[in-house]
């Protein structure tokens, strides 16, 4: 779980730390989770990344609503931004990053080309909120478990050029960067996917905004998994949230069956979801 505390200090360390970094890439790979590709988006990163050319990767899309999925990855086109969404753990993923990061940088490559430079790598460094995948896809594209995965965001410490393949080469080094505190939604939508400290916010606030969430989206995966009647779901969120407590056995408990839900939700128990909706004629927008 995230344990990042994001002071000014921070902030200013994980920009120069960027910006030491980027000269020395040829394309920036930013990742944001499928589930919130808006919500775990850094505020500041079109900023920070200038020109460079950019690769918008929306990882954990196993977990996420393929329908919404294909969506933002038109809406990022659209938008100029290249896309791809990945399951990092699939074999395929190496090969599908590589074959969009050549096409995207295809211009640049080809002039190389023609004024007779050798073929080399492509330099990439992957940058995204704590917990977005980063080091996860560093394996996977590496084939090594070179980078240290695990629910503890801002493992990774040193730096050095990682060979993907003779295509790819990866800075072993994510650039970290903090995610939006925007505002309440942002904040919640963050705490159920597990991106941001759970203290942070009140589970039974979570939980109810999950239920509300499900509610409008994806309200049959709530009926299946909490044996729900159609009288239930004409209640309040928090008389709803109620019911499901002592269908959980655990009488008035709400706040651990808040914590379960929430849990439910992260571990796939309620299938496949995204909280940042995108509808398919908002290309473009
Ligand atoms: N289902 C699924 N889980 C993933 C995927 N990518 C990462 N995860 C999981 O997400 C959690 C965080 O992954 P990490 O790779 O450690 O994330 P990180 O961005 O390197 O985190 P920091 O080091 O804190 O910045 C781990 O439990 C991973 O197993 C994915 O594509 N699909």
């Amino acid at each position: 779980m995230a344990n990042i505390q994001w002071f000014p200090g921070h902030m200013a360390k994980a920009i120069r730390q960027l910006e030491e970094n980027l000269p020395h890439v040829d394309i920036v790979f930013e990742l944001v989770d499928a589930r919130i590709p808006l919500a775990s988006r850094n505020p500041e990163i079109e900023r920070l990344i200038k020109n460079k050319p950019h690769l918008m990767i929306l990882t954990k899309s196993d977990l996420a609503d393929p329908t919404q999925t294909a969506n933002w990855i038109r809406f990022f086109k659209a938008n100029g931004l290249p896309a791809i969404a990945v399951d990092s753990k699939a074999n395929i993923t190496t090969k599908a990053i590589t074959k969009i990061t050549q096409a995207v940088l295809s211009d640049k490559l080809a002039t190389e080309q023609t004024k007779g430079l050798k073929e080399r790598p492509i330099r990439a460094i992957t940058v995204g909120i704590p917990n977005v995948g980063k080091s996860t896809l560093l394996n996977r594209l590496v084939n090594k478990r070179v980078a240290q995965v695990g629910d503890t965001p801002g493992v990774t410490k040193g730096q050095q050029w990682l060979r993907s393949s003779s295509k790819l080469s990866l800075l072993d080094t994510p650039g970290i960067l903090w995610p939006k505190f925007e505002d309440e939604e942002t904040g919640q939508k963050l705490a159920l996917t597990g991106a941001i400290k759970d203290q942070r916010f009140a589970s039974d606030d979570v939980a109810l905004f999950a239920l509300r969430f499900f509610r409008s989206y994806y309200e049959q995966a709530l009926v299946d998994r909490y044996k729900l009647s159609s009288a239930d779901l004409v209640l309040s969120d928090v008389d709803l949230l109620l019911v499901i407590t002592k269908k959980l056995g655990m009488k008035d408990d709400y706040e651990r069956a808040s914590d379960r839900l929430i849990l439910d939700i992260r571990r796939e128990k309620l299938g496949r979801y995204t909280l940042d909706r995108k509808e398919d004629d908002q290309d473009g927008q």
